[in-house]
Order: C-alpha cells, then structure tokens, then sequence
C-alpha cells in the first residue's frame, strides 16, 4: 500500500540528508509503527507518505514513494487527499475551521461526501473520541488533549484507506491514549484500513502493531520486522521490554500480562529488597502556595478550590485527564490567569522576597523570572531567535548567565542539533529540548514543565530526569503537569490528580499510582503487589543483590 524504493531527503541547507535510501513497504491492512531516537527522520518518512515533503517542507526528495499506486512527488496532497489522512505532530497548525463539529466535517466537505453521510460521521466520531459535549467549542478554547483529539476525528470522518499519524497520543490522557489506539485497531481489522505512525511512548502502542520499522539514525538504513523480533534490538525500548531483558525473559513481552506470565520468579527475587525512593525534599518554606483557588475561562470553570504547596527541592507531578485543568494551574502560577477567587503566591521560600513571595499576575515578568519559570505545553510560544545560536545568547543575557551556558544545556538534552538551524526546523523533540535549555539557564527556584517529554525519545528523557534531580539536590522544585506515567514515576516524589478542576488525591507517588489503572507505570502493574515502579529501580536491586 505504501512502497519507498530509495528514498533520500535532503533539507535545503542541511548538511546531510534526513533520510537516505529507504527501500521499505507496508502492507494494506496492517498497523505498522515507525520508532527511532530523535531527529532520526520519522516526521520527515511521515511526511513523503502524505506529500508534505517536500511540497510544503522544501528540500529535495530523491528515489520514489508511492501511496495506492500513486506517485507522491507528482500527485500533491490535496490529491492524495481521498487515499491518506494526515495528523501531524502540531495539530493547531492544520486546523482550518473554528469549531469542533466543522473541524470534523471540513475534510468530508473538501471530497464532496453527501451532507446525511456527513452528519451521521460526525456523530459517530464525537462520541467515539468522546467529544460530544465539547462541538459547539471554538478551538482555541480547548485544551491540548481535547485539541488531539479534534486532530484525530477529523481524519477519521474522510474514511481514507491509508492513515498517517505522527505521535497521535503525545497530549493524550492514559485512557484517551487507549481508547483511540482500540478505534485504530478496529479500523485495521474491520475495514482494511492501513496505519503508519510514529510514536515515542512504545509503552502504549508496540502490542497493538503488526510490523516495526526502526529508524536507527539518519544514516542507517532502516530495520523491519515484527515488533517482538525488533523489539530487543532496538535503542528505544518500552519498560516492559526493558524489563524483559533485564529478567532474561524470551521471547521479550510486548504486553504487561505477557510480562506478568512470566513475573513469578522476578517478584521471589526481588522480595524482601526496597526500591531506592527519589530522595526527599529538604524541608523549608514553601516556594508556591495555592489556596482555594478558582479560575474561569469564559463559563468553563477550570479550576475549584485547588490547594497546593511546593516545597523546595520538591518534584511534583500533576496527572489527571484531557482538560483537568493543568495547564491552566501551571500558567496560574506565572500570572497568565486571575484567580477568581482564592489566591496563589510564588518564591515565599528565598528570604529576599519576605514572607509571603510575589502574587504572580500582579508581578513584572522580569521579577517573576527570579522565583518561577514555565515551559509550555507549546514550546514554540517560547522561543524567538531565527538561530538555535542566537535563541541560546538571548537566554544567556535574560539570566545574567556565562554565554554558553544554554548551549550546553541543550547538548546535553540531545547532542545532534545545529547551531544555525532556525527553530522552526527542529523536529519536535529537538525544539523542547531547546525551550527545556532557555527556561533552565535561568535556574528558576520553581520550575513548571507542561508536559515536557512530547517528542523525547528514551534517552532524551532519561537526560531530562537527570537534569530535574540535580536541581532538586540544589533545593529547585519542580511541578510537571505529564500524562507519561513512566517519567512521573522516575522523577516525582508526589503526585497531584486533578479530575474536573479539583484535587482529588495528593500524595507520594508510589501510594497514589500503584493502585491505579490509569496512572499505574508498567513495571508497577507487572511486579504488583510489590512497590517497584521503573526499570533503573529493579536494575539495581539486583546488580546489589547477592
Ligand atoms: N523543514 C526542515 N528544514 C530543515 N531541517 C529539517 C526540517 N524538518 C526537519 N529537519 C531536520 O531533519 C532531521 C529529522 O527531523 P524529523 O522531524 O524527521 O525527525 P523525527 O525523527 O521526527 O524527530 P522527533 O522524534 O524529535 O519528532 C532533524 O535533524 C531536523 O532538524
Ligand atoms: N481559552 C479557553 N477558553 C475556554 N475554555 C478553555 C480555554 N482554555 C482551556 N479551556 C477549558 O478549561 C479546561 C481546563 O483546560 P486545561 O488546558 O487546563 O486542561 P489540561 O488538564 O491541561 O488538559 P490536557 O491534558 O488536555 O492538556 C478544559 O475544559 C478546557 O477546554
């Protein structure tokens, strides 16, 4: 169904090619997932499939890709638009109408699809995404999952034979993340439908896929198989595969109760040791204080009577569904919002602010930078520069910071991005990794990540816990608001569930989540009733072990 025979990509200026020599096919009716590190080309593979490279990305794409028969290079998008339906990774940029419901007929619309057809799709779709009670909302006015799942609906109202997606479950909730890869999987069995998509969380998707295609880095060539035979040569794995080869366990599980099968003598040899615990804060007055707060957008009520204290040296995750109202707590804390009632204070916790710290709306942004700094869940709205170069020198003077030190952040986070490239054409991971690095030359004594790991490949990740522990050590709270159950498990000691704007549980990570089926980290449900939660933890139970 789809065919690259030695495809390159070159974009202009790179100096080298993004994608080289790529022979590969998929096969009509199969649930085929791209993985690799960061910036190993899958957007730009996505992208030959869905003719947006290189008619809208520029660059020079040599060999040929053909979708249903048709040539990419020579049919454009808009006329591969009745065969391939395309979410990108930045949803917000494709959406052409101002609501929900025209978003999701608009595609059907643009095929001439009759209006009782279209009408009964749409209903279809909004429940099946279950936004039905969101279709009157503009789209500006939703939060990033609930923008997701627009993205997503409106693919599946065309019906197309051949669905491209690009990280579909970055900004969903656990269970949205589920629901939609069930509906997937029905549209592969049911109806033939073929599916390629890029995804970093393997942990939510390799049991569903028929074939892996592995993208080393940009200069290997592609590896294909079924997941169970890449799986274990990968360099990014789901813990559960890590799991398995940590346990010796063959063939490796794809799936928690495929792990849990074969759990038995793991769990003897790990009773009786304790997993190390993330290091408690040191205690100290609290760098945030949130009391009572509420907060409107319009009639939608995001937030009621939440409370939170952070105390320096703090890792906070902040879990809940699609629209709980984290991000709005987050930019709460920066001053985006006023409360509608009740209050919030940051950097009571450093002398020089008094005893009560500064009330956020009401400070100077460049005075407010000394107690707090957000990363958005769009990292865009943060940078400005037209260079990665010059983007890393203006972080360095805002912070009053030896010049390079931003630069060096960033090739910690990942060591492969230029410094002339423009930020606009970062992958996507790349791009957080660099809006990661601007707010944390600043070293904020309270630092608020909306959900940081959306492109981040394993590793990536495993840097950004790093960074986050050190500056715990130095006394710098942290408050992640993240639907990566893996890396709150790693990083946070608490964890905050919000469920309609309200608080409904606060407590330490590992009472909070191993309960839940929802927040639960893989290796917690495989090893339950034990308390381990991550890979590294049982690694080194037993390296210690006798
Ligand atoms: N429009 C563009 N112009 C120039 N370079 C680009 C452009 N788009 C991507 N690149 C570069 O090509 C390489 C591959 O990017 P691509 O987005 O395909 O990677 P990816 O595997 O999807 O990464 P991620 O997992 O972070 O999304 C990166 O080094 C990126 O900086
Ligand atoms: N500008 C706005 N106007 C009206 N309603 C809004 C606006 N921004 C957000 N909302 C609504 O407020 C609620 C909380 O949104 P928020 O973005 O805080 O959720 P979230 O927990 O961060 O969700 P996600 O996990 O999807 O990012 C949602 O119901 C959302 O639709």
């Amino acid at each position: 169904m789809i065919r690259f025979e030695q495809v390159s990509v070159t974009y202009d200026g790179a100096a080298r090619p993004a994608l080289r020599e790529v022979d590969l096919t998929v096969p009509e009716g199969e649930l085929c997932l791209l993985v690799g590190p960061s910036g190993s080309g899958k957007s730009t593979l996505l992208g030959a499939v869905s003719g947006l490279v290189p008619h809208f990305t520029g660059g020079t794409l040599r060999g040929r890709v053909t979708v249903a028969g048709r040539d990419t290079r020579t049919h454009k998008p808009r006329e591969l638009a009745d065969v391939v339906g395309t979410v990108g990774q930045d949803p917000l940029a494709h959406f052409v109408t101002d609501t929900v419901e025209d978003e999701l007929a608009y595609g059907m619309e643009s095929l001439g699809v009759p209006p009782d057809t279209m009408r009964r799709r749409v209903e279809e779709t909004l429940d099946l995404l279950g936004l039905a009670e969101l279709r009157d909302r503009p789209i500006a006015a939703l939060s990033g999952g609930q923008r997701q799942r627009v993205a997503i609906g409106s693919v599946l109202t065309t019906h197309p034979r051949v669905l491209v997606l690009d990280e579909p479950t970055s900004a969903l909730d656990p269970a949205a993340a589920e629901e939609v890869l069930a509906v997937l999987q029905r549209l592969v069995h049911d109806l033939g439908t073929t599916v390629l998509m890029a995804e970093h969380r393997l942990e939510r998707v390799v049991q569903y896929a028929d074939q892996v295609i592995l993208l080393p880095s940009p200069d290997a060539a592609p590896l294909v198989g079924e997941p169970a035979e890449i799986m274990p040569v990968s360099p990014v794995q789901p813990p559960v595969v890590a799991l398995g080869g940590l346990a010796g366990w063959s063939p490796v599980p794809l799936s928690v109760r495929d792990a849990r099968r074969k759990a038995g003598p793991l769990r003897e040899r790990l009773t009786g040791a304790a997993p190390r615990a993330v290091a408690d804060p040191a205690p100290g007055p609290p760098v945030a204080e949130v009391s009572r707060l509420a907060v409107r957008h319009g009639r939608v009520e995001a937030l009621r009577g939440v409370g939170l204290s952070v105390r320096p040296g703090e890792t906070v995750a902040l879990m809940g569904r699609n629209g709980a109202g984290k991000s709005t707590l987050l930019a709460s804390l920066v001053g985006m919002h006023q409360p509608a009632s009740g209050s919030v204070r940051v950097g009571g916790g450093e002398e020089e602010a008094g005893h009560g710290g500064v009330v956020p709306h009401r400070t100077r942004p460049a005075e407010l930078l000394r107690h707090v700094g957000l990363v958005p869940q769009e990292p865009r709205d943060l940078l400005y520069a037209d260079t990665v170069a010059a983007e890393c020198a203006a972080a360095d003077r805002d912070a009053d910071v030896a010049p390079g030190t931003c630069r060096a952040l960033v090739a910690r986070l990942l060591p492969d991005v230029a410094d002339t490239t423009h930020p606009r054409d970062l992958s996507e991971g790349q791009r957080l990794a660099l809006a990661l690095s601007v707010v944390l030359t600043a070293r904020p004594p309270l630092l608020l990540l909306d959900e940081p790991t959306r492109g981040l490949d394993y590793a990536a990740k495993a840097r950004l816990v790093e960074v986050v522990r050190e500056l715990a050590a130095d006394g710098h709270a942290t408050v992640l608001a993240t639907h990566d159950v893996e890396l709150a498990a790693e990083l946070a000691h608490r964890v905050v569930i919000l469920a309609e704007g309200e608080v409904v549980a606060d407590g330490p990570m590992a009472e909070v989540v191993v309960s839940s089926p929802a927040f639960a980290p893989q290796v917690a449900k495989i090893l339950a009733p034990l308390p381990w939660l991550t890979v590294p933890q049982v690694r080194e139970a037993l390296e210690t072990a006798p």
